[in-house]
C-alpha cells in the first residue's frame, strides 16, 4: 500500500513526456509512484535534479516521486502503467509477464504495426488473464505536468475493473471516467492521431478554419465507422477519447502529430518533420495499420487513405486534397 492508505502503489514504465507527466501528477496527488526510465543516466539525473530535462524541461518533479532504472522495482507495484510508445507495448508487457502483475494500465495510442491489432488485443496475448485497462482522452503531457485540469477515460472490458482503476487515477485536477468500450476507446486514440496529421497538413496548406472544421467532423465520422465495424459503441466517439481528444490534437499546437502535419503541409519531408520532433508521433505509425484494417473490414477511410498517400507514396498534399474534394457527394452520417 502507498502513501494514501486505500490506494495501491503505482509503477510507471517509460519516462518520456506522458509517463513522466502522469507519474508527477499522481505523486502530487499523494499516490506512491515509482517511474522507470530505461536509460540509467537519465534516471539518475532525474532523481537528483528533479527535472526531466529532455521531455519536460522546466517542470519540477515532486520530491515524493521516485525515479529508477530498475525495471522490476517499478514493475512490482500494485498497478503498473505502461507509458512507452505503442511499438514497445508487446515487448514491455512480455517483460512484465514473469512478474505476475496484479493490474496493468497502458497509455499508448495506436495499433501494433505488422499485425494491425488494437493494443488491448496485444495485451490479451502478452499478459493473458491479467486485469488490464486503457487510459486515454485529451491530455497534453505538458499541461498535466503543470497541474492544469483534464478529464480522461479508463476503459476495460469489465466495467467494475474500469471503475476500480479509474478511482486510482482520479483527482480534482484529473477527472477519470470509466468505460467498458475498450475497442471504441482504442480506435479513438489511434485514429485521432492520424486525423491530427491531416489537420496539420490542411493548416500548413492554409486552407482555413472552415476546412479544418470539415476535416475534424468528417474525421469523426471516419473514426466512428471503423469503430462500429470493430464492435465499438457510438457514444464512445462523442466522449473524451473521441471528439475530446480529436479536437485537442487537431487544433492544439502542442500536438506532435499536428506539428508533423503542419511541417509537411508547408513542404517539409516526413523524415525531417519527425526528426525535428525528437518524440513519438504515433499518427505516422498508425496510418498504414488503420488503412489495412479499414480495407479488410470494407470500411471507407478516405482521410486516412489520403494521409498514407502523402506520408508514404509521394503524393503532394495539394493532390491528396484535390482527390478528397473530388469524392462523390454523399448524405451526412457515419456512412462513407
Ligand atoms: N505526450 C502526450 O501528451 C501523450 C501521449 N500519449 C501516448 O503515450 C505514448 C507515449 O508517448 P510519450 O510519452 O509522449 O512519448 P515520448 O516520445 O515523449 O517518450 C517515449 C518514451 O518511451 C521510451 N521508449 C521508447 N521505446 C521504448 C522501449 N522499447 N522500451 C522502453 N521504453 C521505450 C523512450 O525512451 C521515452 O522515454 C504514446 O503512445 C502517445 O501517443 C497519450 C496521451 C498524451
Ligand atoms: O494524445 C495526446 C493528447 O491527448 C498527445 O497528442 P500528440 O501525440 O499528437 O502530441
Amino acid at each position: 500500500m502507498g502513501a494514501s492508505a486505500s490506494f495501491p502503489t503505482l509503477g510507471v514504465l517509460g519516462a518520456g513526456s506522458w509517463g513522466t507527466a502522469l507519474a508527477a501528477a499522481l505523486a502530487r496527488h499523494g499516490r506512491e509512484v515509482t517511474l522507470w526510465a530505461r536509460d540509467a543516466d537519465a534516471a539518475a539525473a532525474m532523481q537528483s535534479t528533479r527535472e526531466n530535462a529532455r521531455y519536460l524541461p522546466g517542470n519540477r518533479l515532486p520530491d515524493s516521486l521516485s525515479i529508477t532504472p530498475d525495471f522490476d522495482r517499478a514493475a512490482t507495484a500494485g498497478v503498473v502503467v505502461i507509458a512507452t510508445p505503442a511499438a514497445a507495448l508487446r515487448a514491455t508487457a512480455a517483460r512484465l509477464a514473469p512478474l505476475a502483475p496484479k493490474a496493468v494500465v497502458w497509455l499508448c495510442k495506436g495499433f501494433e504495426e505488422g499485425s494491425d491489432r488494437l493494443l488491448h488485443e496485444v495485451m490479451a496475448e502478452a499478459l493473458p488473464g491479467v486485469p488490464a485497462a486503457a487510459l486515454s482522452g485529451p491530455s497534453f503531457a505538458r499541461e498535466v505536468a503543470a497541474g492544469l485540469p483534464c478529464a480522461l477515460v479508463c476503459a476495460a472490458d469489465d466495467i467494475a475493473l474500469a471503475d476500480r482503476l479509474a478511482a486510482v487515477f482520479h483527482s480534482e485536477a484529473m477527472r477519470v471516467y470509466a468505460s467498458s468500450d475498450l475497442a471504441g476507446v482504442e480506435v479513438c486514440g489511434a485514429i485521432k492521431n492520424v486525423l491530427a496529421v491531416a489537420a496539420g497538413v490542411a493548416d500548413g496548406l492554409e486552407l482555413g478554419l472552415n476546412a479544418r472544421a470539415a476535416l475534424i467532423t468528417r474525421g469523426l465520422a471516419e473514426m466512428t465507422r471503423l469503430g462500429l465495424a470493430l464492435g465499438a459503441r457510438t457514444d464512445t466517439f462523442m466522449g473524451l477519447a473521441g471528439v475530446g481528444d480529436l479536437i485537442l490534437t487537431c487544433t492544439g499546437d502542442l500536438s506532435r502529430n499536428r506539428r508533423v502535419g503542419l511541417a509537411i503541409g508547408r513542404g517539409e519531408a516526413l523524415a525531417d518533420a519527425v526528426g525535428a520532433l525528437g518524440q513519438v508521433a504515433e499518427g505516422v505509425r498508425s496510418a498504414r495499420p488503420a488503412r489495412e484494417l479499414g480495407r479488410r473490414l470494407g470500411v471507407e477511410l478516405p482521410i486516412t487513405e489520403a494521409v498514407c498517400r502523402v506520408l508514404f507514396e509521394g503524393v503532394t498534399p495539394r493532390h491528396a486534397l484535390a482527390e478528397l474534394l473530388a469524392r462523390d457527394r454523399a448524405r451526412e452520417g457515419f456512412g462513407g
